[in-house]
């Protein structure tokens, strides 16, 4: 008998930790394992996928959109095709965080229909200084995450300030989910095997809560039990991202730190948008650097990253045209100068 693939989903919203935890997992929990990675970015560049590069894995990527609605076909695709030619011991899922997980489980479990796999981690990932604040201007598919998670892990709690009270944000993810286990260390404190075996225990338990009101108009299992209304809903395309967009960018500038605290600066202001969240690869005098930018907070680190300058800005109501004029394209080839807005 062949042996089922795992599948663990490490979802959570924009920025909150996803490839961060799953960073450690790889270093620290699925030693000695073949992983394959299923990265899905809402941006029509891919970044996320470029982070793994160091790494003796598979990595699949899925861009431009999300799996919870235009992308289920290609998803299910993908993790046939991964466990066909590479014959992973597990997958992991790190859906983009505008998405709904109950529908990622949903795709699994359609995938599994033709594939020896199983769904094995359901962890939602929760920044949690951010809690309080995305519960407010996030959206619907931020408290849903949280719902549907069968284990939550709290990133950044290092960070939390010393008015940042650990124990409401917990009592908040509580009233939003009162069964999943909660993993409030810093993720530096954790065993990553420690936070994957308990993952693994509350993933195994095979009641499901799919079952509370939601804005979807169906309710299903987890167990893949859905009725054919059911599968025709989740397989037409949705749009609800609400009225999330993104901008990608290419450009071969070089920039000084000065120039990306600048531009942490011109994402932060409203005249730009509302941004949640931009990440990218830049090319500065000292190499290529990754820059992250969590809704405020920003972030520039050394990178080993080899390609063109690439940059994601995801947002509602981005203002295009200034957004466009923080990224100048090299006048010796504009065609690396690129800029779209994707349809949800
Ligand atoms: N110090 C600290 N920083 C964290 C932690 N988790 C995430 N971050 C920072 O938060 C930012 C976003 O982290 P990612 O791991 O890229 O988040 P993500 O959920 O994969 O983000 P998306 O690309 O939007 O899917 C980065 O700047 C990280 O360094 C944490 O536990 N501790």
């Amino acid at each position: 008998m062949t042996n089922m693939v795992k599948i663990d989903i490490i979802s959570g919203f924009l920025g909150a930790g996803k490839t961060t935890l799953i960073n450690k997992l790889l270093q620290e929990a699925y030693i000695g394992e073949k992983i394959a990675l299923l990265e899905n970015e809402f941006g029509e560049i891919a970044i996320d996928s470029d982070l793994f590069a160091d790494y003796d894995i598979k990595v699949k990527e899925i861009a431009n959109g999300c799996i919870c609605c235009t992308l289920q076909g290609d998803f299910i695709k993908g993790i046939h095709e991964l466990v066909r030619e590479y014959a992973p011991d597990r997958i992991i899922i790190e859906p983009t965080g505008i998405s709904h997980l109950k529908d990622t489980i949903y795709a699994c479990n359609e995938a599994a229909r033709d594939a020896d796999i199983q769904l094995n981690c359901i962890i939602t990932v929760v920044d949690a200084a951010m809690f309080p604040v995305f519960m407010d201007v996030s959206g619907e598919f931020y408290r849903q995450q949280v719902v549907d998670g069968r284990t939550i892990v709290l990133s950044a709690v290092q960070n939390l300030e010393e008015n940042d009270d650990l124990d409401e944000i917990i009592s908040g993810i509580r009233a939003l989910n009162p069964t999943a286990p909660i993993i409030a260390e810093p993720y530096d404190e954790i065993d990553g095997l420690e936070l994957l075996q308990m993952a693994e225990e509350s993933g195994m338990l095979k009641e499901c809560r799919h079952d509370h009101e939601h804005n979807h108009d169906h309710d299903h299992n987890c167990d893949g039990d859905h009725d054919q209304d059911n599968n025709q809903d989740h397989l037409q395309p949705r749009q609800d991202n609400e009225g999330f967009r993104s901008c990608s960018f290419r450009t071969d500038k070089v920039w000084t730190e000065a120039e990306i605290s600048e531009l942490f600066q011109k994402l932060t202001e409203s005249s730009s948008g509302l941004i949640f969240r931009a990440k990218g690869f830049l090319n500065t005098e000292s190499g290529m650097v990754k820059v992250n930018f969590v809704y405020g907070r920003g972030e520039i680190i050394p990178s080993t990253y080899t390609g063109p300058g690439k940059f994601v800005i995801i947002g509602k109501d981005l203002a295009e045209t200034t957004l466009e004029k923080l990224f100048p394209g090299n006048s010796a080839d504009q065609k690396l100068f690129n800029v779209r807005t994707i349809r949800s």
